[in-house]
């Protein structure tokens, strides 16, 4: 197809107009939060700003209602821009993240909160606990599972000994990629630095390209990344971050063996989140050690139909908790059928700790 000029003048000046309209109806709705933001005050002195039942609705809303031709993903990733630049009118939102910068959690982070949010690496996931305990930062963001690789169990421990609540869920696609320096010698790669875990999720790649290169694990891919720019003879499996962030090349794309590799990431913070309307609730449960316990458990959720969407076991640290599990399901804590399946549970259990109601992820 081919445009003549006076065709493509028209549609520039088209969209000239509509860009006017956008701007004028974006700046309004900037207007309209910052009113949100002295409503809220006026209310209460100690607001929280950042409300994430609201953009879980305003969300599905745009999604439900798109007319194309974008696709509902894209333009939900437009709207969740303009919300976090409305949000940070209103208050700028401090976020930390397990680090360093270019990890896949940084990548999280921002699908989440959006670019305004200003977001802060930290060295290890019991950091991001401290910094969101100590009120340091607003929230925080941590790995929680992997479809390939499973549990990030450190995080699942940290919640045993702290009192954050979980406000949000974000899942991400992983895509890893093997990246070289300038100065790289590829056909001499004979290590390979990456995270255990995304190691684990390129095995079968690595056994077929790579078969006598040294893997090493190292603290994150992004330090992997950050490591190679200095030896000749290494490679590193890390994601577009963290490739963008050090400069590097991409020798393969998309090594991982499984193409529907996606990590799930839990935004930490201090706040009760009412009811979005397609939430989850996450608990850890403490059982005694003894024949029927876990069937004792689930059998309430069971009988009130309460979908769970995982279930994990961790060893107790302390003697009183024998057998922990992490029980994730759909549903509010708010509805009466949660509260009434939780009040049986309290009953069957030795520890209940709701860790928090929160929307279901959206992008
Ligand atoms: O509705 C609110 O409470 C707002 O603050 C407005 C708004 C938005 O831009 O739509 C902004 C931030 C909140 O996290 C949720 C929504």
């Amino acid at each position: 197809m081919t445009d003549t000029p006076v065709n493509l003048d028209s549609l520039r000046e088209r969209i000239d107009e509509l860009d006017n309209e956008i701007l004028r109806l974006i700046s309004a709705r900037a207007d309209c939060a910052k009113q949100v933001a002295e409503v809220k005050t006026q209310s209460d002195p100690g607001a929280v700003f950042y409300r994430p039942e609201r953009e879980a609705q305003v969300l599905r809303r745009i999604m439900e209602l798109n007319p194309g031709p974008l696709n509902s993903e894209e333009m939900a990733r437009l709207f969740r821009e303009i919300m976090s630049a409305c949000l940070a009118l209103e208050q700028p939102t401090k976020v930390a993240y397990l680090g360093p910068e270019g990890t896949f959690t940084q990548q999280a982070a921002l699908k989440h909160f959006g670019e305004s949010a200003v977001s802060m690496p930290m060295a290890a996931i019991d950091e991001v606990f401290r910094e969101v305990e100590a009120g340091a930062v607003n929230y925080g963001v941590v790995p929680v599972e992997n479809s390939t690789e499973g549990v990030v169990s450190h995080t699942l421990d940290s919640f045993m000994d702290s009192s954050i609540h979980i406000c949000g869920e974000v899942v991400l696609r992983i895509h890893h990629h093997l990246l070289v320096a300038d100065t790289t010698l590829r056909d001499k790669v004979s290590r390979v630095y990456s995270h255990p875990q995304s190691l684990a999720q390129c095995r079968k790649w690595l056994d077929a390209h790579y078969p006598r290169a040294e893997r090493v694990p190292v603290s994150s891919n992004a330090e992997a990344a950050r490591m190679i720019k200095s030896e000749w003879h290494s490679a590193a499996i890390a994601g577009d971050m963290a490739a963008k962030l050090y400069g590097l090349e991409k020798v393969a794309e998309k090594i991982e063996d499984r193409p529907d590799n996606s990590t799930r990431f839990l935004i930490i913070g201090s706040q009760h989140v009412p009811m979005s309307g397609e939430d989850k609730t996450s608990i850890v449960v403490a059982m005694r050690n003894q024949p029927g316990a876990l069937h004792d458990l689930l059998e309430p959720f069971h009988r009130h139909s309460i979908d769970l969407t995982r279930l994990e076991t961790r060893p107790s640290r302390t003697g009183v908790w024998n057998y922990v599990f992490f029980i994730d399901f759909k549903g509010h804590v708010d509805e009466p059928r949660v509260a009434a399946v939780l009040e049986e549970v309290r009953l069957r259990a030795s520890e209940v700790k709701v860790l928090g109601s929160y929307p279901v992820g959206v992008l």
